[in-house]
């Protein structure tokens, strides 16, 4: 099973864990197929607590797959996980992933449009309301002090993204880059111990990008992240660890700078730029 180890490159079957209090997260022999397809192929990795660990690949190797495992949208055929110890009889189904402590954005940001910023940002709220996801979906009554303190957690995750002049808008209204902060707070709001990020920088400018880099580095402080993306000076410069998946498999694990250097991650990245050229002929 391979594993996230930071010595080796390519990680070894059994390793040892790099993290003294053990790691938040870990998957262990995850294989998924679809049909005749093997999207993952006895998949390990581990996500540190406090670290930004990047989830990379070619198209196609299985990235938002392994994602998906962890978010209870795909079952995987067999392997484990484990959180912050505990393996888990069954993966989380996505209602869960809140109680659990993980929060995530998906490329599809799934606001609500006829709902405020404000109220998106409280249905994240969730793991900390008594009454619910559904009180605040369905305008059920919850206690005024309830509200409040709801109300107050939202518009701080909103203003720690610079977002809470929009919290009275409606999303539809506001321009994609801010739509994906509010998408992002909402993940915030419920103070996640895991935050997941699928290809967060999709349609970014690169100040844009930029400044998400600055905020999964600040995210950081208070919760790890699992970030799935193409860019790669985004990866690059946020991550502390790196796994590399190519076709369903993990072929390299390990630090930004000794990613970039490993031979088996070029090699996969030259064969989709050379997939590309064949195509363009
Ligand atoms: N629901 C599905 N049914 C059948 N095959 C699937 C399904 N989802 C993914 N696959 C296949 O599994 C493999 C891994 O796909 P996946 O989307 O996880 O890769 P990826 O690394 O996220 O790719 P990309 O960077 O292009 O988004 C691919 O061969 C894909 O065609």
């Amino acid at each position: 099973m391979p594993t996230t180890a930071d010595p080796p490159v390519t990680p070894a079957r059994g390793a040892a864990s790099e993290h003294p209090a053990g790691p938040l997260l870990s998957l262990s022999g995850v294989t998924v197929r679809f049909g005749g397809i093997t999207a993952l192929s006895d998949v390990g990795l581990e996500v540190a607590p406090h670290r930004v660990t990047g989830l990379i690949g070619p198209n196609g190797a299985g990235k938002t797959t392994c994602f998906n495992v962890v978010c209870g949208f795909v079952r995987p055929d067999e392997g484990t996980m484990t959180w912050r110890g505990q393996t888990l009889a069954n993966p989380p189904r996505a209602h869960e992933l809140s109680g659990l402590g993980i929060s995530r954005t998906l490329q599809g940001l799934g606001l609500f449009d006829r709902m405020t910023v404000l109220d998106n940002v409280m249905v994240g709220a969730e793991r900390h309301a008594r009454a619910g996801f559904f009180s605040t979906l369905f305008g059920l009554p919850r206690s005024s002090k309830e509200e409040k303190a709801l109300r107050e957690r939202a518009h701080a995750a909103l203003a720690d993204l610079g977002i809470a002049a929009h919290a009275g808008r409606l999303p539809g209204s506001l321009p994609y880059p801010l739509r994906k902060r509010v998408a992002l707070a909402r993940a915030l709001v419920s103070d996640p111990d895991l935050l997941m990020l699928d290809e967060p920088a999709s349609g970014l400018s690169n100040d844009e990008m930029a400044e998400l880099g600055e905020i999964i580095r600040s995210v950081s402080t208070r919760a790890a992240v699992l970030l799935v993306e193409h860019h790669m000076d985004l990866v690059m410069s946020v991550c502390d660890h790196i796994v590399v998946l190519d076709f369903g498999k993990v072929i390299a694990a390990g630090p930004p700078e000794r990613i970039q250097g490993d031979e088996a991650v070029q090699a996969a990245y030259l064969g989709e730029v050379a997939d590309h050229e064949a195509g363009d002929h």
